[in-house]
């Protein structure tokens, strides 16, 4: 069986970058190329100052030191590296479609198919092809019939090796996953191609938690655990509302039946909807797929999840509005936490981004404290959405680096993500700087609601 020493890696992303980090980490012997045409940030990435690179994540830093320059190097030239390595995995991003058919709902493969091109135009020698990006079920079939058809005589094998990795304990989890799967081929070149990365992973994951199947079934499944996992939150969000109106409490329902241990207790925390750039795009993706066969009952049912989520975010800003007075039009609302949760600088689909846009509908002014996004990703966020122009996105939106400041003249605070240090923030301070009534509303239930009211906050949760 052929033993891998040289890796290139197309996409140096939230999951290229930590991934073959992690990688490269773990296989001293390997030399690990991530590539990416983005310049600046592979420049970010070759940082002598290891704090600026690109990705936040707790230990990734270390990672990153520890092997940079040793066997794991950051590069513009896609060209050379993929001519150069054994195996090379694609972890561009998949977008959803933003036109044409499929729009809004179908991934974008544009970038996966650009790829595939680019990796058939310049291979001079065998290698073995890894799906690391989340891919509509059956797309290896298009990679190989790209590869398969270049008449230069090189074999190309097509693995998927889906990544489960959530952002935030991306370290934690690379080093030691649940469980990792490899898809691939029945024929013998197949089984030897699933062998040399299984080989990869054994250098530090137990051979019991690598799973290998079909390359369909792989591909699936990866779309499939992240719509369980969101259909959860959907789940207990949906049953947050109905607490609501029953003085039921949300925390008290969620531990209740996580305790079974058929439920299970992660994942069931209920919050202002879920946010990250995966979850409502892999689920499009699936409802797509199954619309497309004419499944409706099951497309129908996993929108679903979506519908919910959209439902959510907007009955929080909502909630906002109608708590004061029905109009929040000039008035200040301090927002903690844009990210999309903690421990992380990535804002993709945060719900921040969307109470935001329905707040400044109503004309308020949104006061931003977060720890680790920058400012200009923020407005970046909302001009995304193309609700209104630029200027009026600016006049409505400041950015602080001090959550105090945030606070400070605001009629209400609203708690997006869920980051540590807002628990231990002098609220006594931050209230005597409020209008009054002081209200906070905490789209996570990570305050201690009971200390707030105390120092005289009117307080709303989520489902409490
Ligand atoms: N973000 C996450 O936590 C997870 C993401 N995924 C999946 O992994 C894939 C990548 O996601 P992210 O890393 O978050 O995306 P990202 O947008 O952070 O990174 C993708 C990178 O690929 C680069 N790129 C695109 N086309 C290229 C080309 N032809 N040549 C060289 N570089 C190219 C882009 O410049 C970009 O830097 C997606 O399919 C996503 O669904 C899977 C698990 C977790
Ligand atoms: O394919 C992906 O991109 C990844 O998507 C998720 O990871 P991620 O989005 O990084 O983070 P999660 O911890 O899953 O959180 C997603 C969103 O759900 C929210 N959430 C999570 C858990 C919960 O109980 N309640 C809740 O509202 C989080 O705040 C966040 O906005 C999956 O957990 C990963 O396994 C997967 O690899």
């Amino acid at each position: 069986m052929r033993k891998i020493t040289n890796i290139c890696c197309i996409g140096a992303g939230y999951v290229g970058g930590p991934t073959m980090a992690v990688v490269a980490k773990q296989c001293p012997d390997i030399k690990v190329t991530i590539v990416d045409l983005n310049e600046a940030r592979i420049a970010a990435w070759n940082d002598p100052d290891v704090n600026n690179i690109p990705v936040y994540e707790p230990g990734l830093s270390e990672v990153v030191a520890e092997a940079r320059g040793r066997n794991l190097f950051f590069s513009t030239d896609v060209d050379q590296a993929i001519a150069e390595a054994e195996m090379v995995f694609i972890s561009v991003n998949t977008p959803t479609k933003t036109y044409g058919s499929g729009k809004g709902m179908g991934a974008d493969l544009k970038w996966i198919e650009l790829c595939a091109r680019q990796i058939a135009r310049v291979s001079t020698s065998d290698k073995i092809i890894v799906e690391k990006s989340t891919l509509p079920v059956r797309t290896a079939e298009a990679v190989r019939d790209i590869l398969h058809n270049t008449g230069s005589g090189v074999k190309f094998q097509v693995l998927s090796n889906p990544e489960f990795l959530a952002e935030g304990t991306a370290v934690e989890d690379l080093l030691s996953p649940d469980r990792v799967l490899i898809g691939g081929d029945d024929s013998e070149e197949g089984q030897e191609a699933i062998a040399a990365l299984v080989d990869v992973y054994a250098n530090w994951i137990p051979r019991e938690r690598i799973l290998t199947t079909n390359v369909w079934s792989s591909e699936l499944s990866k779309l499939v655990a992240n719509a369980f996992l969101a259909q959860r939150i959907s789940s207990i969000n949906a049953i947050s509302e109905l607490c609501e109106k029953t003085e039921a409490n949300i925390n008290e329902v969620s531990r209740a039946i996580g305790t079974d241990s058929r439920i299970g207790p992660k994942f069931l925390k209920a919050s202002v909807g879920f946010g990250g750039s995966c979850f409502q795009k892999d689920i499009l993706n699936l409802v797509y797929i199954s619309r497309s066969f004419g499944l409706q009952e099951v497309a129908d049912y996993w929108e679903q999840v979506i519908i919910m989520n959209n439902h959510q975010r907007k009955r929080f800003a909502l909630n906002i509005v109608k708590s004061l007075y029905n109009t929040v039009s000039g008035k200040k609302i301090a927002f903690l936490g844009w990210a999309f949760k903690k421990d992380t600088n990535d804002t993709r689909e945060s719900a921040a981004i969307y109470v935001a846009d329905e707040l400044l509908n109503e004309q308020a002014f949104i006061q931003v404290y977060d720890p680790k996004v920058q400012t200009e990703q923020i407005y970046h966020d909302l001009e995304y959405l193309e609700t209104r122009s630029v200027e009026s996105n600016r006049n409505g939106v400041s950015v602080y680096q001090d959550p105090y400041e945030a606070c400070d003249g605001a009629h209400a605070i609203a708690v997006l993500t869920e980051w540590d240090e807002f628990k231990n923030y002098d609220w006594q301070k931050i209230y005597a700087k409020m209008l009054k009534p002081a209200k906070i509303f905490d789209g996570r239930n990570v305050l201690d609601h009971k200390a707030l009211r105390e120092i005289g906050f009117q307080v709303n949760g989520i489902g409490v």
